[in-house]
């Protein structure tokens, strides 16, 4: 494994579970990032699906508290990758000092200020250095990737996947942050990393790229309606739905009665979105299944 280094392994559904560290050159220090390679990727190449985590997280949360995603990566032959949130000792001053700004709180964006700028490149790691480094070191099909992802993460997903389309073949998100602009937790993150001036802030913010570029098939969205973040107005589904709405995208937003912000919300429709990607990344078999005849 180029460059890799492996931190502890686990099998896990007849395939296996890894936690890797690595030198990041994007944003100039160590990352680390849990990948699981389903057992079909023992004898042929796999579509990945990158998981973005929120925040406090790291590479372990979704792994360890997802519901079981392991064995329906291993049903469907998917590899997951989950990153870190956020570089971590950098030297930076106070970067530990809050729970929503600095480490474990990188907001999936490139900071342009300073002292950010030199490491927080979160957006740039996770789209383009992390996909490189999972294709050249496991057996994947890099033309098919997927990509989701919880609260913070869910927002990093959303942006990624409305930025690249090209290179996403699917998103989805749970609990998104779906306009950071216009919600605390946002406008305090891209303060300090992007500046005040808010025309920059537009490229990160879900509910406006939306507007600008659409994405090429339906985007999957489960929130809570006991979420405490939602009754914060930290989320604001109704901000993406309408802006949806005025471009003719495509958006299933499914109001989940009486669920919360947590893993055990996650783990309870962690599923369908499994399923979701599936569908988007392998098609092709799919086709197949359901017209043999084009095989011949
Ligand atoms: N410390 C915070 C709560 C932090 C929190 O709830 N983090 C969520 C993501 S929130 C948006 O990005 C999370 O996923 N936590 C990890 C977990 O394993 O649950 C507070 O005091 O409210």
């Amino acid at each position: 494994m180029s460059n890799l280094n492996l931190i502890s392994e686990y099998k896990s559904f007849g395939g296996k579970l890894g936690f890797y560290s690595h030198h990041s050159s994007t944003c100039n220090a160590e990352m680390r990032f849990a990948v699981y390679q389903p057992p079909q990727a023992t004898q042929k190449p796999v579509p990945i699906l990158y998981f973005l985590s929120g925040l406090t997280c790291t590479e372990e949360n979704f792994m360890a508290k997802a519901g079981g995603v392991q064995r329906l990566a291993a049903e469907y032959g998917l590899i997951l990758v989950a990153p870190d949130t956020s570089p971590r000792n950098t030297g930076i001053a106070g970067e530990d000092d809050n729970w929503d700004f600095g480490i474990g709180a990188g907001f999936y964006v490139d900071a342009t200020e300073e002292p950010w700028c030199k490491n927080y490149q979160m957006y740039s790691y996770v789209v383009q250095e992390l996909p490189a480094l999972i294709t050249a070191n496991f057996p994947t099909q890099p033309e098919k990737q997927g990509i989701f992802g919880h609260s913070m993460g869910g927002h990093g997903a959303l942006v990624c996947a409305l930025r690249n389309p090209e290179l996403y073949k699917s998103v989805s998100a749970f609990a998104p942050i779906t306009t950071p602009m216009r919600c605390p937790w946002g406008q305090k993150a891209f303060s300090g990393y992007l500046g005040k001036n808010q025309e920059s802030w537009r490229d990160y913010d879900a509910s406006e790229l939306v507007k600008k570029v659409g994405y090429h098939s339906s985007i999957l969205i489960d929130q809570g309606t006991a979420d405490k973040f939602l009754a914060e107005q930290q989320l604001m589904p109704e901000v993406f739905e309408q802006a949806c709405a005025d471009v003719n995208q495509p958006l299933k937003l499914r109001y989940q009665e009486g669920y919360d912000h947590s893993y055990y919300f996650i783990a309870s429709f962690i599923e369908d979105h499994i399923r979701h990607h599936a569908l988007a990344l392998l098609m092709t078999a799919v086709f197949i299944y359901l017209n043999p005849t084009f095989l011949f």
